[in-house]
């Protein structure tokens, strides 16, 4: 069996985590339902990651894919293949779990549903609080980020981060915790560079991981209008065939070369693999130069329908779009079993 090598990144806690790892965001399927039809897909893609090398997990509550995440993981330490002490499994707390108390309820629940004794990061999925009926609870993500500390503390999760942070939320968090964020997780790709946000974190030695590294790809999953992810560009496939690489290689390891974690998105053995395998070359100045121009600010994950919720982190597009129905489960069907 083919073997991948992933490197690891250092936190600010001293903690390592592999440089790239594998996203369990399914979308939902053709009737615009959470996707049960990707689930046994992915229990197979994942279970062929951890088998050719990759150990870090990334998942979320509102993924609702944890217990497969889970008793995929479990196998596989069963099987003797990995041991728990070398995955990194990061999950997320959806925006129903924002009161300071709740945040330890959304971990128990996920240490559960994965059938874990110890989470390795937990983020803040968004900086806004919304109710289970939809409302803007306009909780500070400075209460919310006192649960993170807390769950922290009692040793339920190795390592804390936030998500979808802009650079003014990030400086205020920073200038107000007892922990900084080990992380902070956003959309980045090759439309979508985030230098500013980007160069904030890492001089304060918050490291950014790059969630929807090609862009997402699929309408269900992204705001309208989206401009292709660049695979059939003749620029690209010019740099990769270069380097004898694929277009979302090249994407991955620029990624990588920009110092942060990356976390494609595939069912796909074939893609599992290729993903995998960018740490055997190395893209030169002029190539950097060139992948940064692609940046045009174009943001795929863009939840306008929250925009004028407090903390909305993003630029708020000027005129009400409308919500397509493809993204009609993003918007009312985030209705998460508490238990
Ligand atoms: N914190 C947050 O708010 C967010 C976090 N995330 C995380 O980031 C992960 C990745 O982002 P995501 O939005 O899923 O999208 P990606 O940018 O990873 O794109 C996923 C799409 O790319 C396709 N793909 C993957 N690899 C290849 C390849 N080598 N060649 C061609 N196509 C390929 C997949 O197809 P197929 O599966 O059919 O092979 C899928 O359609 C998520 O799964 C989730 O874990 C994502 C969004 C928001
Ligand atoms: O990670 C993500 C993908 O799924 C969610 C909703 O379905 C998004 O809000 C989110 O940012």
């Amino acid at each position: 069996m083919a073997r991948v090598n992933i490197p690891t990144f250092k936190l600010n806690n001293g903690r390592e985590i592999p440089a790239l790892g594998y996203g369990t965001w399914l979308g939902v399927d053709e009737k615009f339902d959470f996707s049960t039809a990707g689930i046994p897909k992915m229990i197979e893609a994942l279970s062929y990651a951890i088998d050719i090398g990759y150990r870090l997990v990334d998942t979320a509550h509102v993924y609702r894919v944890e217990p497969e995440v889970g008793q995929v993981i479990n196998k596989k330490i069963k099987e003797g293949v990995v041991k728990r002490e070398e995955l990194f499994v990061t999950t997320k707390v959806w925006q129903h779990f924002h009161r300071e108390a709740d945040v330890e309820v959304s971990v128990r629940g996920s240490l559960r549903r994965l059938n874990l004794d110890y989470i390795d990061l937990v983020l803040m999925h968004w900086p806004m609080s919304i109710s289970q009926d939809g409302v803007d609870e306009k909780i500070d993500y400075l209460e919310t980020w006192r649960g993170f500390e807390s769950v922290l503390s009692k040793g339920l999760v190795k390592s804390i981060g936030v998500s979808n942070f802009n650079v003014q939320q990030m400086d205020r968090l920073l200038k107000n915790c007892k922990v900084p964020p080990a992380t902070n997780q956003i959309e980045i790709n090759l439309n979508l560079g985030q230098k500013e946000l980007v160069d904030f974190c890492q001089a304060n030695k918050v490291l950014v991981t790059a969630y929807s590294p090609f862009g997402t790809m699929v309408p269900s999953r992204s705001a309208p209008n989206s401009p292709e992810p660049k695979l059939n560009n003749p620029t690209m496939l010019e740099i990769a065939k270069k380097h004898g690489k694929t277009v979302t290689q090249v994407t991955l390891r620029y990624l990588y070369q920009r110092g942060m974690v990356s976390i494609p998105k595939t069912v796909t053995n074939s893609r599992v693999l290729e993903n995998a395998s960018i740490f055997d070359f190395t893209l030169d100045e002029s190539d950097v130069a060139t992948l940064a121009k692609f940046d045009n600010g174009f943001r795929t994950v863009r939840p306008y329908f929250w925009q004028d919720y407090d903390n909305y982190p993003f630029d708020k597009v000027p005129e009400k779009l409308e919500i397509p129905e493809a993204l009609r489960i993003w918007k009312n069907g985030i209705n998460l079993d508490i238990d």
